[in-house]
């Protein structure tokens, strides 16, 4: 837990450095937080810099690769292996997955721990005075206490990730039947019965996972809507996907949580025979119950910097501790010697996103910046790996639509009917491209369907470079692929531009 503030050496000025304290160390850049922010900044800054510090509390190995992106993919990487088994009959091919729950989670840690051991080889790889393993905190004179040592530094990076949200006294509640995705993988079994609370990323990509490998899974969201999906059709199309193999209660509202005692229960899942439940209001406000092995809680993600003490090196929070006055290409705050990057500035809570700001931040704090390479903010991009997937970039419908002088047009494919999708038996989708009518540009896109990340790939990097739908248009595409369906949007926001297509004139007249 964080240390509360020294009201002893209690100051009203930030970051005052004259106050005398026993300093223990002095440094030029000290890095809080050890995740995929964190590492970068800290590698980044030792290029050019001998005194740079990194203090991070728990695990070493960054929450993406121990109980992130990487576990949650693995589990996918299972799950879909045994859908495709399960559900060949209409190929002609007739089989049924015997699913081994004891090998399935083996082997997402095992594999886990591999892309973990090339993260702790590198951390060992580094300096030991320069890893401090514990919990900082920023004192009233913007010195950093952690464990027994008082840190003066000229300036500070906060990388301290994020940590699951719960609603309040849920895990009280809920217990041993409560999950995380902090607890999820470290499951020894596939559990019978589960309820998901968020239809959010974690969501749906977890209960998704869990339904294929054989666990009944009931999904509860208080919006009528999926991964937060904000065009319409998109969210609509992907419920449609989606609820064919997920049970979910969109637009329910919970209204208590508990665990109680069931000589029923499977015992060993639950040693004490408990199973837990859900007190909710359907859709239609019927008043319904749930109850089942285990709640896995997946409402939301919360930056790691209300008890950190920023506020003491002069940093603003807003009411939902967003930072203010914070350069998103750099995480600098202000004209402060301090930079908040990765999910602790809870502006894009993405890996990408964390990645590039670390090494941004890493290369700002070095006096000589010749040798720092600031990358720009990346195009907005977010996917989630459910099937299909559900992809955005760019602006979204509602940031466009607020703008006027952004004229649009919303350029349409559906997948499913569409050529490969229908060869491949995964045509469910629907793809919106919003391309500006005066600039031939694409603003953004959503889309939910097959493939959808290589679409969402290609669409940021349009974007990303300014290219044109002409320019698009122009490029090859190949068939028979599920990206012809990218190419049949691109006509369809084409024809309804006001820029007339040129191409064969333009060719012509040059020659
Ligand atoms: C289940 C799940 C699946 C995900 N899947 C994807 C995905 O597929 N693609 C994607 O792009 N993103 C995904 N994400 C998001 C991605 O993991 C995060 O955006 C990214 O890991 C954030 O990195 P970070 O460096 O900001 O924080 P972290 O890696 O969390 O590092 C923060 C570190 O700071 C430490 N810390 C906190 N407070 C203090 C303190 N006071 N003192 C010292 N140390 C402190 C923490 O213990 C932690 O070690 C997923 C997240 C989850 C939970
Ligand atoms: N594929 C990916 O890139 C990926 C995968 C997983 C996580 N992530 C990152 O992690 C972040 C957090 O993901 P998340 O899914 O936990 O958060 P989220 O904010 O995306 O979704 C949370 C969901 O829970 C619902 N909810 C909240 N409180 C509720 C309640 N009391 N009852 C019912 N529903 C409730 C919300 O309406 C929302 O739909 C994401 O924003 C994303 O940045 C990314």
């Amino acid at each position: 837990m964080n240390k509360q503030p020294d009201t002893a050496s209690d100051s009203s000025a930030p970051f005052d450095h004259n106050i005398h304290q026993n300093v223990t160390r002095k440094v030029s850049v000290a890095v809080i937080g050890a995740g995929t922010a964190g590492q970068n900044a800290f590698r980044q800054a030792k290029k050019f810099l001998e005194d740079v510090i990194i203090i991070n509390d728990g695990f070493w190995t960054t929450t993406c690769i121990a109980v992130g992106c990487m576990p949650s993919k693995l589990l996918i990487a299972a799950a879909d292996r045994a859908h495709d088994t399960n559900h060949s009959a209409e190929f002609g091919v007739h089989a049924t997955a015997r699913i081994d729950g004891k090998q399935v989670m083996e082997r997402v840690r095992a594999e886990r721990d591999h892309f973990a051991s090339y993260i702790e080889k590198q951390v060992d790889s580094w300096p030991e005075d320069s890893k401090i393993a514990g919990r900082a905190y920023i004192n009233k004179q913007g010195l950093i206490e952690v464990n027994d040592e008082l840190i003066k530094a000229d300036k500070i990076i906060v990388a301290t990730g994020s940590s699951t949200f719960i609603p309040d006294g849920w895990e009280d509640k809920l217990g041993d039947t409560m999950l995380t995705s902090d607890a999820v993988f470290e499951l020894a079994d596939l559990p019978k019965s589960m309820a998901v609370i968020g239809a959010g990323a974690i969501g749906l990509e977890l209960a998704q996972a869990f339904t294929r490998l054989g666990v009944k899974v009931t999904v509860f969201n208080r919006a009528k809507r999926v991964a937060g999906l904000q065009d319409e059709d998109i969210n609509n199309k992907a419920i449609d996907c989606l609820s064919r193999e997920l049970t979910m209660h969109l637009g329910s509202k919970i209204t208590d949580v508990g665990q109680r005692s069931d000589e029923n229960s499977d015992k060993s899942i639950n040693k004490n025979s408990t199973v837990a439940f859900i007190d909710y209001e359907d859709s239609a406000g019927e008043v319904q119950q749930w109850q089942g092995d285990y709640v896995l809680v997946a409402t939301g993600r919360r930056n790691n910097i209300e008890a950190l003490g920023v506020e003491n090196l002069g940093v603003e929070l807003d009411e939902k501790n967003r930072p203010q006055q914070l350069d998103k290409k750099t995480g600098k705050i202000g004209d402060l010697d301090v930079y908040i990057v990765g999910d602790a500035n809870a502006n894009i809570p993405l890996l990408h996103v964390a990645s590039d700001e670390g090494f941004s931040a890493g290369s700002m704090v070095c006096d000589n910046k010749k040798d720092a390479y600031i990358r720009p903010p990346a195009t907005p991009f977010s996917i989630v790996f459910s099937s299909p997937q559900i992809v955005n970039v760019g602006m979204s419908l509602p940031e466009i639509q607020e703008d006027p002088t952004l004229e649009h047009v919303i350029g349409k494919v559906s997948f499913d009917n569409q050529g490969r999708s229908r060869v491949m038996g995964v045509n469910c989708g629907l793809l919106h491209i919003y391309g500006c009518k005066k600039t031939d540009r694409i603003l953004g896109a959503s889309m939910v369907g097959p493939d959808a990340e290589y679409i969402g790939h290609i669409l940021a990097m349009a974007i990303t470079n300014d290219l044109s739908i002409k320019d698009m248009l122009d490029t090859p595409f190949y068939h028979p692929t599920i990206l012809e369906g990218l190419r049949t949007a691109l006509h369809d926001v084409q024809d309804l531009m006001e820029i007339p297509y040129q191409s064969l004139d333009i060719h012509q007249n040059n020659s």
